[in-house]
């Protein structure tokens, strides 16, 4: 599905990403975690061709990522970023039809439509179609952009890419568990998900494996029951940690302090 060899990102003469070499298959839902600064918001950036990184390779799906189209690209990849526009002079589903702007010209169609309902009804954002976006809390309007980001992949294309910066932030616990639900139903159809997190646990128990990023290198890119080890989680941490196991999915659970 993916292929990175060599992806280098600096600014000035800092390396923020070195020597990244990756590959990604598809149907595999992958956190990146790490501690502050590691680099996780930037190689999502540049998993979605936003800034302009030098790579040897960057393939998705068996073609250079250089090579597709503008407007073939948001039918087969969709990013969420952690920061959304702060202003944003529209209606709550407008928000979410935003998805379906790479599908038609002037005017949604009936099926824009639709696929918009059915993502505010699985993001439990419905009831929120007659607020105004200023007014909702914070997990409220998270909620509603990740029902923008899916709706844009909602096509008959296979294996598409969905690139999820801090999705979790301001979610409240059954929001969390809810929304990694629908990452992992996407994922379960060949899709593949890149999500940052920064709880591990999380992580640990939704993530068939994990990229550690560290110092803009990647420490591990493995299963998480092969990436979080005390030691290797409290250095790169810089924190002291003890570690568990879940005692349902016997996945890794890691305590700090
Ligand atoms: N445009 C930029 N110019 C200079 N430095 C930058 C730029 N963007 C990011 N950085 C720096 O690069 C490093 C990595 O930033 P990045 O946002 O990718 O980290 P992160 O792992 O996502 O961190 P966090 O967990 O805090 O969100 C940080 O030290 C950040 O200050």
């Amino acid at each position: 599905m993916i292929q990175i060899h060599d992806l280098n990102f600096r600014v000035k003469d800092r390396f923020l990403l070195k020597t990244i070499d990756i590959e990604i298959k598809k149907g595999e839902l992958i956190a990146i975690v790490g501690p502050n600064g590691a680099g996780k918001s930037t190689f999502l950036s540049c998993l979605g061709s936003e800034i302009p990184y030098q790579a040897k390779q960057f393939s998705f799906k068996n073609k250079d990522i250089k090579s597709y189209k503008k407007d073939e690209i948001p039918l087969h990849r969709a990013k969420f970023s952690q920061h959304q526009s702060a202003e944003i002079n529209l209606k709550n589903d407008e928000i979410v039809l935003m998805g379906r702007y790479p599908y038609f010209k002037n005017d949604a169609d009936i099926s824009d439509k639709e696929i918009v309902q059915n993502w505010m009804q699985k993001t439990e954002t419905q009831h929120l179609i007659d607020r105004e976006y200023e007014q909702l809390s914070g997990g409220e309007k998270q909620r509603l952009h990740l029902a923008r980001v899916f709706t844009q992949l909602e096509n008959t294309i296979e294996n598409k890419l969905l690139l999820l910066d801090e999705p979790l932030n301001n979610l409240d616990v059954a929001h969390q568990f809810k929304t990694l639900h629908l990452i992992k139903e996407f994922t379960n159809k060949n899709n593949t998900a890149l999500v940052v997190l920064h709880d591990l646990n999380i992580a640990s128990q939704f993530a068939d494996r994990l990229i550690l990023l560290n110092k803009g290198t990647i420490e591990l890119f493995d299963e998480p029951q092969k990436v979080l080890t005390q030691e290797r989680i409290s250095r790169v941490y810089q924190y002291p940690c003890i570690l568990h196991q879940h005692p349902v999915t016997n996945q890794p659970i890691i305590l700090f302090g």
